[in-house]
């Protein structure tokens, strides 16, 4: 099949690698890299099938500035929510392109394994089925896939593990042990589990791929980013610096920006997201922030 991947980051550039073994693929970032079949915006876009790999706050504007819609079927890859405005991916997208010709893919997959070809198992979602089996049926051999029409429950669990995954850095930097990671990591899946039902969301999802599978590794990994800005928290630096540190895309920092919003605009109760949000927008002491999950 014709791809394009947009957005040559981590997950892009691995993405590339694993529908390269199978595809014809072309990749295109805003930043032109000596990567081979880098092509030009135009000749992306004239692929049938793009997988969009830019991070969630800047996909509306992208797409406003850059997308034309050609008919082609999209593969969504970033994981967050918008902050500016509480929208999930697929609100988002939906404004461009009709829901029929878009799919998401998530799962636990740290691109730095993805791109060395290591196993895994992803699922695609789509309301449209027959698109998310023909994603589904060009992986690579060393990706297992699974298909799923819950869409939104998808999204929320690969947004809302992210910020679950810094709280668990912040647990495992405080050094608490691992009965409370493991405690935090289940409370984390009940209370993505909760305010994915408020939209629609099925339960069954959060125990799948995309959700226990993803929030799994993300929350007990130093190949996390969104770990190891917990773990930064934990250390007692700022926001700023942790950041910079990092040098990549931390989605579960905006991200818990935008479940804040949406917790406080629809009254829904999101303990650890919350203390998430005190610790990384108001500096609140990490220490505090676990005396106040006890208590
Ligand atoms: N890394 C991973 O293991 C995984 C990441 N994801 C998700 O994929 C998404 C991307 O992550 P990842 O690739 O790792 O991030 P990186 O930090 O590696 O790269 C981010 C990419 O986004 C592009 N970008 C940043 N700002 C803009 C903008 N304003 N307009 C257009 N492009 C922009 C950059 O393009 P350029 O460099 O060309 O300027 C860069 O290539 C995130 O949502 C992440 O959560 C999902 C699964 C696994
Ligand atoms: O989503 C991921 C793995 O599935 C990557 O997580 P991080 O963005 O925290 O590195």
């Amino acid at each position: 099949m014709k791809m394009a991947v947009i957005g040559a980051g981590k997950w892009g550039q691995a993405l590339y690698h694993a529908f390269s073994q199978d595809n014809d693929v072309v990749i295109y970032s805003r930043t032109p890299r000596e990567i081979e079949h880098f092509v030009s915006l135009d000749e992306a876009l004239e692929r049938e099938y793009l997988v969009m790999a830019i991070p969630a706050q800047f996909v509306r504007k992208w797409m406003e500035e850059h997308f034309e819609d050609r008919g082609q079927k999209i593969l969504v890859a970033a994981k967050g929510i918008e902050t500016s405005t509480g929208a999930f991916l697929n609100e988002i997208y939906t404004q461009f392109v009709p829901e029929d010709r878009l799919a998401y893919i998530s799962g636990p997959s740290f691109a730095t394994e993805v791109q060395q070809s290591l196993p895994t198992a992803l699922m695609i979602s789509s309301t449209n089925l027959a698109l998310a089996e023909t994603f589904s049926a060009h992986l690579p051999s060393y990706i297992k896939g699974y298909v799923d029409d819950d869409v939104v429950g998808a999204e929320v669990s690969g947004a809302y593990k992210n910020v679950i995954a810094i709280a668990s850095g912040v647990c495992d930097g405080l050094g608490l042990g691992n009965n409370a990671r493991a405690a935090l990591i289940s409370r984390g899946l009940v209370e993505m589990a909760r305010f994915g039902s408020t939209f629609g969301a099925r339960t069954e999802t959060f125990l799948s791929l995309g959700g226990a599978g993803d929030l799994f590794l993300t929350a007990s990994s130093k190949l996390s980013r969104n770990y190891r800005v917990g773990l930064g928290l934990a250390e007692g630096k700022d926001m700023e610096t942790i950041l910079e540190e990092l040098g990549e895309v931390a989605e579960g920092v905006p991200t818990a920006r935008a479940l804040h919003k949406i917790a406080q605009e629809k009254k829904i109760y999101l303990p650890i997201a919350e203390e998430v949000y005190a610790m990384i927008e108001e500096g609140k002491d990490p220490h505090e922030s676990v005396h106040d999950l006890l208590g």
